[in-house]
């Protein structure tokens, strides 16, 4: 990324209808909104040519889409710890490189008024077909599930996206692994390419928890940070002396494969409609399986899920596992 983050680089161009962004010297017309978060709004934009000649030299090709379309993220800011959390996204987006991870192409932060008011400008390669999440309600409403090889395949990426997070020095965990945070793309005859997103709560996975209170500022920290459905059970019940890691998202990438399965996430499935804890669910690793004929998994798809929700964290396998599980799966189960 070649840019810094502050200065009042994004600009809404009022002069020409008001339709228009700039992010540092690049303008993008806004098209349409095509999502919502919290605190933010994704636009689908197309950048207009580079002014000058000079500025088109500069830009630099792998930031720069084919058919000029990109997603824009604008997030709203409002205090002094909403600016640190987008600034950490920023500094944390721009650590890995990994075809399944989605890069941040471009930023600006922009004051707006007032003593914290500001507003993010986020540039990202657009995917139109949507999240996993997306996907899955609208499979759930047609009674309709993903083949073997499609759920295999989707998986497999997810994990190298992981892999590449858990790899580095230090090791990063995502934090908030779960359907909605994963771009799938459909391409006629080839295979879907699954893409992982939203480092917003992405942070060094290794803590040492050495106390009451070290316990209950991580427990509060996961509580905003990690979606409950998809939350490891030592971040709901931390004990006061607890070694963390990465494997914290291993515990939500056995949930994401259930909920590529069946559509819903195992733990809100398990507690069916009459509802319940889902903090007791998951501490007790309380499985559900949904019964009938279809979908027709194999039962080493069941079994790879168990083998993940493991409650005890150690017990748990860690991501370069996981990946050879998941090839060893695709030999078998791949034509
Ligand atoms: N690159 C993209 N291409 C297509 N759609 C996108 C892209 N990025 C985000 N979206 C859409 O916008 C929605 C919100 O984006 P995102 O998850 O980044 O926001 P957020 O504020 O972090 O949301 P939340 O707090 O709910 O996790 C996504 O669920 C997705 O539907």
């Amino acid at each position: 990324m070649g840019c810094s983050i502050s200065g009042l680089n994004a600009l809404y161009d009022a002069a020409t209808g008001g339709g228009d962004v700039w992010i540092n010297e690049r303008r993008f017309r806004v098209l349409r909104q095509i999502g919502e978060g919290g605190f933010a709004f994704v636009y689908l934009v197309r950048e207009h040519q580079p002014a000058s000649d000079a500025a088109f030299a500069r830009r630099d090709p792998a930031h720069v889409s084919e058919d000029g379309t990109y997603a824009m993220k604008k997030v709203l800011i409002q205090s002094k710890e909403q600016l640190d959390l987008v600034r950490e996204e920023i500094r944390v987006s721009s650590l890995f490189n990994h075809p399944n991870l989605l890069p941040l192409l471009d930023h600006a932060i922009i004051a707006v008024k007032g003593d914290w008011s500001h507003e993010a400008y986020l540039l990202f390669p657009v995917h139109l077909d949507g999240t996993l999440f997306d996907n899955a309600n609208i499979m759930l409403s047609r009674r309709e599930f993903y083949s073997t090889a499609d759920v295999l395949q989707i998986f497999q990426q997810m994990c190298e996206g992981l892999k590449h997070m858990h790899s580095f020095d230090p090791p990063y965990a995502h934090n908030d692994v779960k359907p909605g945070n994963v771009l799938i793309t459909w391409r006629k005859g080839q295979a879907p390419v699954a893409t992982l997103m939203d480092f917003g709560s992405a942070r060094p996975a290794r803590k040492e928890i050495r106390s009451r209170s070290e316990a209950l500022q991580l427990q509060e920290w996961a509580a905003e940070h990690c979606s409950a459905p998809y939350r490891a059970p030592e971040l709901w019940d931390c004990p006061s002396h607890a070694d963390i890691d990465e494997r914290t998202d291993i515990w939500s990438l056995g949930c994401t494969l259930f909920a590529i399965m069946y559509n819903v996430s195992p733990f809100e499935y398990a507690l069916g409609e009459s509802g319940g804890s889902l903090q007791l669910a998951i501490v007790n690793g309380q499985l559900k399986w949904p019964a009938g004929p279809k979908p027709p998994y194999p039962d080493e798809l069941r079994h790879f899920v168990i083998w993940m929700l493991q409650p005890e964290a150690v017990m748990r396998p860690h991501i370069s596992d996981v990946v050879l599980h998941v090839d060893k799966l695709i030999a078998k189960y791949l034509p």
